[in-house]
């Protein structure tokens, strides 16, 4: 079976692009309980990640969503301190999770430099995380998209791009902080739904490369990911306007 080719939804403006993706989330997540079904959901980093989680926590309380039973996981993550405001987990939690009373033990972090001594640690640790806690499916994957074409912390050129199991440790990445952890090819293949989420001209050239006819992963990350029932592109009108 070959993936569905990707959709792309061009909205007006980054706030009108929050507002719709943190929407269909809801719903998404909404649905699934009333089928039955606890949803698994991965998160992203970066600025307009930041603006849907606080517009997930603005529809929250209309939406239905029973956040007892939905399970929240990370695609990568900056390894620092524990309070670092880098952390993608602090930022999440600030703007919704802690909000809406997603239970701890459904909220599965990646470790801190307080939890393990280096980035291959901390990915080794969130590999056995997976394997406790996961049923081996994302019901839905986000994903920032760097002006590079990162996503999680996959950069241009790493070995992580071809790293074998669930997760990876990176140094040295080319956007700050230099030590990360992330989620591999191998675990992001897993997401029914894959969402990328992007804002502003600076990243329309990404967005080009990504959704080309030909090009590379090496080269263009975001190439590498595409999600088993659907993969969207939640674009603004500035990161579309080289389509
Ligand atoms: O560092 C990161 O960057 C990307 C994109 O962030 P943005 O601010 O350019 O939107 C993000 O997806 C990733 O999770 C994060 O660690």
């Amino acid at each position: 079976m070959t993936d569905p080719a990707p959709l792309v939804e061009v909205h007006d403006s980054p706030e009108l692009l929050a507002t719709a993706v943190a929407g269909e989330l809801l719903n998404r997540i909404a649905d699934a309980q009333a089928a039955g079904h606890v949803p698994h959901i991965s998160l992203t980093g970066g600025t307009i990640a930041v603006a849907i989680h606080e517009e997930v926590a603005r529809h929250a309380p209309a939406s239905g969503v029973d956040w007892g039973a939905v399970h929240v996981w990370f695609g990568d993550e900056r390894f620092v301190a524990p309070d670092s405001p880098d952390r993608n987990a602090g930022q999440a939690r600030a703007a919704f999770i802690d909000a809406v009373g997603v239970p701890d033990a459904n909220v599965h972090e990646f470790p801190s430099t307080a939890d393990a001594a280096d980035v291959d640690e901390a990915a080794a640790r969130y590999a056995e995380e997976l394997r406790a806690h996961w049923p081996g499916r994302f019901d839905v994957m986000m994903l920032g998209v760097g002006p590079d074409g990162h996503v999680n912390s996959l950069f241009p050129g790493f070995p992580q791009l071809t790293a074998t199991g669930p997760t990876a440790g990176v140094t040295g990445s080319p956007k700050p902080p230099p030590e990360r952890v992330t989620l591999t090819f191998e675990t992001t293949s897993a997401a029914a739904s894959v969402w990328f989420l992007v804002s502003g001209d600076g990243k329309a050239d990404a967005v080009r490369r990504a959704l080309a006819d030909d090009g590379s992963v090496q080269e263009t990350p975001a190439r590498g990911v595409t999600g088993q029932a659907e993969t969207i592109w939640f674009l603004d009108t500035a990161a579309a306007s080289l389509l």
